[in-house]
C-alpha cells in the first residue's frame, strides 16, 4: 500500500480527488492550506516529518489569471517558490512528486496542439509563475510527474461550467468570447489520471499533457453547457470576438495528448466528459 499525501486539499480538483479515493487500496491524507501553506518550507517539513509517505500530490496554486496580474508576488510566491518548497522537501525525504501545470505556459501562437516539447513562452503572470514552478521542480527533483492540463472544471469551487450554470438560472445574458481555442478537462477524469500514475510502477517520470480529446472555444464550451438546460434559457448566450480581460490568454492552448494516450488509455471526447458532469450537477 503506497501513502499519498494531498495538499492544497480544498481547491476543485483537491476535492474531486477526494471523493473518488475511497475504495483505492491505496492511503490518501488531505490537507487544505490552514494545514498546510507551501510557501512555509517548515510547515511541509513538518507534515512529512510526522508521517512516512511514498508520494506527494500538489493541488495547491493561485489559480485566479486576473489576479495574478496585479497581485503578482504572491502568484510567484505560491506557484513558484511553494512548488519549489515542496521538491526540495520530497526530494530529500525520498518522495515521489506529481504536480499539476497548465495550458498557460504556452503563448498559444501554435495552430496544432502543443507537444511537451514546444517551447514554452507564457504571456500572462499566472503562466510565468507556474512556468517557474516547473523548472524549480525539474532542476529539484527527478521523481516527478508535472502535468499540464486545461480548463479544468468540476462540482466543487469556482470555474466555467459553475458560472454558466449559475447565470443561466438566473437568466442573465452572457457574451462569451470566441477568440481562444483550448479543452475543457474534467477534474474526474484528471484525479482518475492521477489515481493511476500513482498505481503503476513503470511509468516515467517527466512531463505529461492531460486534457480530454478535441477542443472548442469558451463560447462553444458554454453552448455546450447550456444543450443541458431547457432550450429558452440558450438564448442568453452570445458570441463576441473578444472579451475585455486584464490578462491575456493563449489564443490557442490545445494539448498534445498522444504520448499520455501511450501509457493511459481512457481519454474521452470533452463533451461526453461534460455530460457525465452535468448529470451529477442535476440542473
Ligand atoms: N482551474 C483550472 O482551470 C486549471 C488549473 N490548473 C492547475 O491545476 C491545479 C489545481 O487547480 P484547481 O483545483 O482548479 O485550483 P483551485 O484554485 O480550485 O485550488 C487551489 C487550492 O490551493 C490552495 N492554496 C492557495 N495557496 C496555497 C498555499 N500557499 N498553500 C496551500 N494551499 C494553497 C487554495 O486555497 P485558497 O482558495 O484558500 O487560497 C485552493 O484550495 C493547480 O496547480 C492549477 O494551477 C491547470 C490547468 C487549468
Ligand atoms: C465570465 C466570462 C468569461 N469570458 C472569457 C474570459 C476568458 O477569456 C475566458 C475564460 O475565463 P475564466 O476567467 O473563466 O478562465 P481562466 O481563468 O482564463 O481559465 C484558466 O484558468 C487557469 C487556472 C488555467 O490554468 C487555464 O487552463 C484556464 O482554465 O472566458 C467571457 O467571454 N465571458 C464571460 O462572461
Amino acid at each position: 500500500m503506497k501513502r499519498i499525501a494531498v495538499l492544497g486539499a480544498n481547491g476543485q480538483l483537491g476535492q474531486t480527488l477526494n471523493s473518488l479515493v475511497d475504495k483505492e487500496p491505496d492511503s490518501y491524507s488531505f490537507y487544505s492550506k490552514e494545514d498546510v501553506d507551501i510557501t512555509d518550507k517548515e510547515s511541509i517539513s513538518t507534515l512529512f516529518n510526522k508521517n512516512d509517505f511514498d508520494f506527494c500530490v500538489n493541488c495547491a496554486a493561485f489559480t485566479n489569471v486576473e489576479l495574478a496580474e496585479k497581485n503578482v508576488d504572491q502568484a510567484f510566491l505560491v506557484n513558484a517558490e511553494g512548488a519549489k518548497n515542496i521538491a526540495e522537501v520530497c526530494q530529500s525525504k525520498n518522495i515521489k512528486l506529481v504536480h499539476i501545470s497548465t495550458d498557460y505556459v504556452f503563448d498559444g501562437k501554435k495552430r496544432e496542439p502543443y507537444t511537451t516539447k514546444d517551447k514554452t513562452d507564457p504571456i500572462n503572470q499566472y503562466g510565468r509563475s507556474k512556468l517557474k514552478g516547473e523548472l524549480y521542480i525539474k532542476e529539484t527533483i527527478k521523481e516527478h510527474y508535472i502535468i499540464r492540463t486545461s480548463w479544468l472544471y468540476s462540482l466543487f469551487g469556482k470555474n466555467f461550467l459553475k458560472t454558466i450554470v449559475n447565470k443561466t438560472k438566473q437568466n442573465v445574458e452572457l457574451k462569451i468570447t470566441t477568440e481562444e481555442q483550448g479543452t475543457p478537462t474534467s477534474c474526474l477524469d484528471l484525479s482518475r489520471f492521477i489515481i493511476y500514475l500513482i498505481k503503476s510502477h513503470d511509468i516515467h517520470y517527466g512531463i505529461y499533457h492531460f486534457s480530454a480529446k478535441g477542443k472548442t472555444t469558451w463560447y462553444g464550451f458554454a453552448k455546450e453547457i447550456v444543450k443541458h438546460f431547457n432550450s429558452k434559457k440558450t438564448a442568453n448566450i452570445f458570441s463576441v470576438d473578444s472579451y475585455k480581460t486584464i490578462a491575456k490568454r493563449p489564443k490557442y492552448s490545445v494539448l498534445d495528448i498522444l504520448e499520455t494516450e501511450k501509457v493511459y488509455r481512457n481519454l474521452n471526447e470533452w463533451q461526453e466528459s461534460l455530460k457525465a458532469m452535468i448529470e451529477e450537477l442535476k440542473i
